[in-house]
């Protein structure tokens, strides 16, 4: 009923959770080095119904999903609002019930280098480092945040070294994989703040 495939068992899914308000180049590029660099059979973007940590809601569910289907077509991405069919929106109540759901999926949680500086603060963090791979990827101005992140620190000895970064999916977690990917400086804050992703919603002149 959730609408993705059944026969998924042993596959190796990325989840790329994020608001996606809107949807940009960052986070097809990113999306698409974790295909390559973890080799994953799939990428699904959880577009989530607001991050618990964020006080503005995002646009209407609706218009980041279209502009999210705009930006990353591609054949071995699904984009998602699972989320919110489920009800959930810490992530680590949505990896719960992922692999309970489908059993036997090799899920890695993907992020950014900036969710890496805060993870600490997330729900159940420590839960999520020693039940996911998590594949974390360089960010324009989050590189040092990063390094001291306290996130890192703890779990350093389980960090997975780049060089290796495709058998992540493999791994008995916990274990995390850092890949310094060419960054692009794409962010959804610089759009908004561009005015043209609300603009468009409302259908007026780009
Ligand atoms: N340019 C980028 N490089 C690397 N990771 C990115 C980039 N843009 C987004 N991400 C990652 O993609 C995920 C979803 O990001 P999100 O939807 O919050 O976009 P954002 O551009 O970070 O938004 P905002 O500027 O509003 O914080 C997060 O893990 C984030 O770190
Ligand atoms: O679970 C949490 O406590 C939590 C706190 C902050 C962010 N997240 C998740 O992190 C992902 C990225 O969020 P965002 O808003 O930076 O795109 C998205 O899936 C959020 O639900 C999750």
């Amino acid at each position: 009923m959730l609408g993705f495939p059944i026969a998924m068992a042993e596959q190796a899914i990325g989840l790329l959770g994020g608001s996606f308000d809107p949807a940009h180049e960052g986070h097809a590029h990113i999306t698409r080095e974790a295909l390559k660099r973890f080799g994953l059979d799939r990428v699904w973007w959880l577009v989530s119904p607001g991050n618990p940590l964020k006080p503005d809601a995002p646009a209407p569910m609706a218009d980041r999903i279209a502009r999210a289907r705009a930006v990353m077509a591609h054949p071995r991405v699904v984009i998602s609002d699972i989320e919110a069919r489920l009800g959930t929106r810490y992530t680590a109540e949505t990896l719960r019930l992922l692999m309970a759901l489908y059993p036997g999926v090799r899920f890695v949680w993907l992020m950014g280098a900036d969710n890496l500086a805060s993870f600490h603060e997330w729900q159940d963090w420590d839960w999520i480092m020693t039940n996911v791979p998590i594949g974390i990827f360089a960010r324009p101005g989050s590189r040092l945040a990063a390094r001291g992140a306290r996130a890192a620190e703890e779990y350093e000895r389980f960090r997975l070294p780049a060089e290796a970064a495709v058998l992540l999916p493999r791994c008995r977690p916990p274990a995390w994989c850092f890949v310094n990917v060419p960054m692009l400086d794409h962010s959804s804050s610089a759009i908004r703040a561009e005015g043209g992703w609300r603009r468009d919603l409302r259908g007026g002149p780009r």
